[in-house]
């Protein structure tokens, strides 16, 4: 019992200890200007904010700390902090959201940034949209603070417009700061109707999605702050990532009339989605950073109508973009993989994309380019559209191939179209047989990514290929691309490379496959489980 309660006394320390580190590793990634990278002088706080002596414990050390589970404290402290570091007279209502200060400063910042990377004027002179301001109204108070510059400001919730109003008035800010209350069906083109045009428009969207109770959505808010907020602010048809889409596609219908457009997001998936989503757009001229602070990240999305010769943001200061995200995003999508040393066939990495592309053409199988925001893969990238399976048995269908050609050198005519009758006729007769699905020719067997590069040693000599493909779509499932990739494997005659990681099997490799096996059938298993015992 005794030994039990230590153990749990220990892992709670340890649990702490960690979350400690991440609020401190995340911390040094605030944007530089951001004034709480420095924790707030709680002492100071303490003697000058009678409000705030009755958040704050003193513990035996005689340490200020503050307890942000506890109901209320979140909303005191940012009040004092709104009152202390920007003169804001601010009464954040009881059920409202309370506006961290650390990330909304994170995002103004950055939106300071891209608006000198575009030399707009002085900032005194921007005007700004902000989109879904809230009860407190926080993003125009705090650009009017800090700049003195316009803000137009738009809501919804009828309770939240007035605290927003009562906010700027408290404050005489009514010149320069305007709250609308817009439609809820639209998001930008309401407010962007006249001839005005605006410097930026920014958005900290309703995250979660319309599904069920507030408790659903409470128990998803970060676990380590008492929740605020309420369901009609925090909600939304489709969760944040509908919302942006609405945004992106009405921002398409007045294109240069907001010179740049930003919003924020809180999920990571979306990050992906929403660059995928800009790019299907046609939408080039755009850019992401990270938003760090205690324990959380959030996401800055921006893009612009704008020639890039006017606006670039695709050199745009940002705060952070972790380095690795090809890495990871490779990572996360769980990549079929060959590696094998380069000097083996190749003598340059053009040879092998040649090879590639010829291998490629050889099997009727398309090459596109690939619809993802990987500017700076240092590799040969596409994505691969096979309508059918034309590499299985391919080694038969290749003696076959051989065997007419032989026969051919006898009689030369019409050799080439024989071979391709063959070959073609032959895999529609595959497909049928294997699957005993009906394929029908619009829907392509297989899609996937591929991604080709060279991983360097130090001698060059040692220099290695990894091809690395993600499966998209298709209705060969997963099961086509590792036939595909198995195919590959004797293409490129490295499968010696396979069998001696064979000799030493890998533990975390077999931990992989065991989760992968949800995802297919138990015969499929079998072909994986042998196949991928054989990759490196
Ligand atoms: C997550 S809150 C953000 C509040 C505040 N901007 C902040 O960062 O603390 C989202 C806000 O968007 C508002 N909203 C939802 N749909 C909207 C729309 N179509 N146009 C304007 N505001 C909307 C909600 O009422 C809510 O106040």
């Amino acid at each position: 019992m005794q030994f039990k309660t230590i153990k749990h006394v220990l892992t709670s320390l340890l649990k702490r200890k960690k979350n400690n580190c991440l609020e401190m590793s995340l911390r040094k990634f605030m944007h530089p200007r951001n004034i709480y990278k420095k924790i707030p002088d709680f002492k100071k706080l303490v003697l000058l904010y009678p409000e705030f002596r009755d958040i704050a414990i003193v513990n035996l050390t005689g340490k200020i700390k503050i307890d942000f589970k506890r109901e209320g404290t979140l909303r005191v402290l940012t009040e004092v902090l709104l009152k202390h570091d920007f003169n804001l007279q601010v009464k954040i209502p009881p059920n409202k959201l309370v506006p961290t200060l650390p990330l909304r400063l994170n995002y103004i910042l950055w939106i300071e940034d891209l608006m000198k990377h575009a030399s707009f004027n002085e900032m005194k002179e921007v005007i700004g949209i902000d989109i879904g301001t809230g009860a407190v109204c926080i993003y125009p108070l705090l650009f009017a603070k800090m700049y003195g510059n316009q803000m137009i400001a738009t809501e919804v919730d009828k309770t939240s417009i007035q605290t927003a109003i009562e906010h700027v008035k408290n404050n005489n800010l009514e010149d320069i700061i305007k709250v609308y209350k817009v439609d809820e069906r639209t998001i930008l083109k309401e407010i962007i109707k006249e001839d005005n045009v605006y410097h930026f428009t920014m958005c900290n969207p309703p995250f979660f999605e319309i599904e069920g109770s507030s408790e659903k959505i409470i128990k998803q808010l970060p676990p380590r702050n008492a929740p605020t907020g309420n369901e009609v602010e925090l909600t939304v048809q489709g969760g944040e990532r509908a919302f942006i889409i609405q945004m992106i596609e009405e921002s398409m219908e007045i294109k240069e009339k907001a010179k740049i457009y930003t919003t924020m997001f809180g999920r990571r998936s979306n990050l992906l989605f929403l660059l995928k989503f800009l790019k299907k757009k046609g939408i080039e001229n755009s850019t992401w950073t990270e938003f760090c602070q205690g324990h959380t990240k959030r996401w800055g999305l921006a893009w612009s109508f704008l020639p890039k010769d006017v606006i670039n943001l695709t050199n745009a200061p940002v705060i952070r973009k972790s380095g690795d995200y090809i890495a990871k995003l490779l990572k996360e999508q769980r990549p079929m993989e060959i590696q094998f040393p380069m000097r083996h066939k190749f003598a340059s990495f053009d040879d092998l994309v040649n090879f590639l592309e010829e291998a490629m053409e050889e099997l009727h199988i398309q090459i596109k380019e690939l619809n993802l925001p990987i500017g700076n893969f240092n590799g040969w990238s596409c994505q691969l559209i096979a309508d059918n399976d034309t590499w299985s048995h391919a080694r038969r269908k290749r003696r076959l191939a051989q065997r007419l050609m032989n026969q051919s050198v006898n009689h030369d005519t019409g050799q080439t179209s024989v071979i391709n009758d063959i070959t073609e006729n032959d895999t529609e007769k595959l497909i049928k047989n294997n699957s005993g699905d009906i394929v029908r020719k619009n829907e392509p067997l297989l899609i996937c990514n591929f991604f080709a590069e060279v991983i360097e040693h130090e001698e060059p000599e040692n220099d290695e290929v990894k091809i690395s493909m993600i499966f998209e779509k298709g209705i060969g499932g997963k099961v086509a691309l590792e036939t595909f990739r198995q195919y590959l494997i004797n293409k490129l005659d490295v499968r010696e490379y396979f069998q001696k990681q064979h000799e030493r099997p890998n533990k975390r490799k077999r931990k992989r496959l065991e989760t992968s096996k949800i995802e297919i059938n138990s015969e499929q298993v079998e072909n994986l489980h042998k196949n991928d015992t054989e990759s490196v």
